[in-house]
């Protein structure tokens, strides 16, 4: 079995490419990273640690590379592939679907053809979905039918903290023990077999829900409060109390939230923070707040991490206030190497703080959550330059 992975980065190579490879894959990475995918052309192999403490190699083989630049290539790998998975970025599908729709339309020529998953490993709701609609709009409308039929796009949760890698190795890759992979198994076709180390469920909300709601919420709000008080990594950030309250603050909102859309249990909840704390701190770990913090405009868009919970939390009648703080944090992560922060800060420079607010979380000014971002961002200070 083959399957075709969109980008070779830390995911790619630390959670899917693993256990894809121990499930019986042959994983062929497409990445537009030439050193890496030249690397990995060369030695057809690279190595996995976990953050454990313990010593031990994991060595990864059975893989291959492609220059995800060329895109005849890419579509010829995928039109002779099993299954594709992505882990490049929810903003980077729209440049991978072109291609990807190429080799869907050679599959699609055979008199019989071979059906295809596509799952997107990436974080946000429905990341597979919007990549299909990417790809249909490059499909000829006469493939619509037979495209409906053989390509099935099964929504998915992944779930591994896999930081910045500093390895004189470019392809090794340390990455915590923990993993999670949720799949939606009512979006698949039927004969599909399952891939070993994946959990299939019918109905995926709940799952990307309480994934996005509290390892991604709980890890930007330790990135950008972290941040504000200068801390280097997630690590040091979780060390420091005063950022701890309030990513223990979030997490009692969106847990809140969570337990009433889905029902949790409040003690099965409670253990699901606590252990996603642990993960925080895990101290074989050093994550840099600028990777969990990264790409502030998407994490403060309408659908994801901040505003998402906060606009069910205040539908609910339940609290919102340290989501606005996290969102009034995200405003001041001035991390100037990261464009959608330089975006934001000259967004608030140019046009001012309440304009900035409306247009990038869809917050309108007479919101109220919009009301407590200004609160919360008026009384923070900038980051303390060391
Ligand atoms: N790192 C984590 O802890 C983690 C955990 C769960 C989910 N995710 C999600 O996985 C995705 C990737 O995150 P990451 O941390 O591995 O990032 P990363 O930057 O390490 O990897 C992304 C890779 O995609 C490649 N890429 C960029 N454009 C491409 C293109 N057009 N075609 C092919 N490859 C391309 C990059 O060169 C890079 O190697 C993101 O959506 C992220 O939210 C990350
Ligand atoms: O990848 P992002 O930018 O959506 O979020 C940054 C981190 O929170 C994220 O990568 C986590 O490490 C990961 O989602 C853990 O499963």
């Amino acid at each position: 079995m083959k399957a075709v992975h969109f980008g070779a980065g830390n995911i790619g190579r630390g959670f899917i490419g693993l256990l894809l490879t121990r499930a019986g894959y042959e994983v062929v990475f497409s990445d537009v990273n030439d050193a890496l995918v030249n690397a990995l052309k060369s030695k057809r192999a690279y190595t996995v640690s976990l953050a454990d403490g313990s010593d031990e190699l994991i060595r990864v083989e059975g893989v291959d590379a492609i220059d995800g630049k060329d895109a005849r290539l890419v579509a010829e790998t995928v039109a002779n592939a099993d299954l594709v998975t992505t882990a490049v970025g929810v903003h980077i599908l729209k440049h991978i679907a072109g291609a990807l729709a190429q080799g869907i339309a050679l599959r699609l020529q055979a008199e019989q053809p071979a059906p295809l998953h596509v799952i997107a490993c990436e974080n946000a709701i429905g990341g597979s979905t919007q990549l299909k609609e990417l790809v249909l709009g490059h499909l000829p409308g006469e493939l619509h039918v037979a495209f409906e039929r053989y390509i099935a796009f099964p929504d998915a949760a992944v779930d591994r903290i896999v930081p910045i890698q500093h390895h004189d190795d470019p392809l090794h890759v340390t990455v915590e023990p923990f993993y999670e992979w949720v799949v939606d198994r009512s979006a698949m076709l039927p004969g599909f077999s399952d891939i070993a180390g994946v959990h299939y469920v019918d109905g995926l909300e709940p799952y990307i829900e309480r994934k996005l709601f509290t390892v991604n919420t709980g890890h930007c709000t330790a990135a950008y409060h972290g941040y504000l008080a200068g801390c280097r990594t997630i690590q040091e950030a979780m060390a420091a109390e005063t950022v701890t309250a309030k990513v223990r603050g979030v997490l009692d909102e969106t847990g809140a939230v969570l337990i009433r859309k889905y029902g949790f249990p409040a003690d099965e909840h409670a253990r699901y923070i606590d252990k996603i704390l642990s993960r925080f701190t895990n101290p074989h770990l050093s994550d840099e707040v600028e990777r969990v913090g990264r790409s502030p405009i998407r994490k403060l868009s309408p659908n994801d991490r901040l505003v998402r919970p906060a606009l069910l939390a205040l539908e609910n009648g339940l609290g919102y206030a340290q989501l606005a703080a996290a969102m009034a944090a995200a405003l001041r992560f001035d991390y100037a190497d990261d464009p959608e922060a330089a975006e934001l800060q000259q967004s608030l420079q140019a046009e001012g703080l309440s304009a900035t607010i409306e247009r990038y979380t869809g917050l309108a000014e007479e919101h109220p959550i919009h009301a407590e971002v200004i609160r919360h961002y008026e009384s923070m200070r900038p980051r303390e330059q060391a």
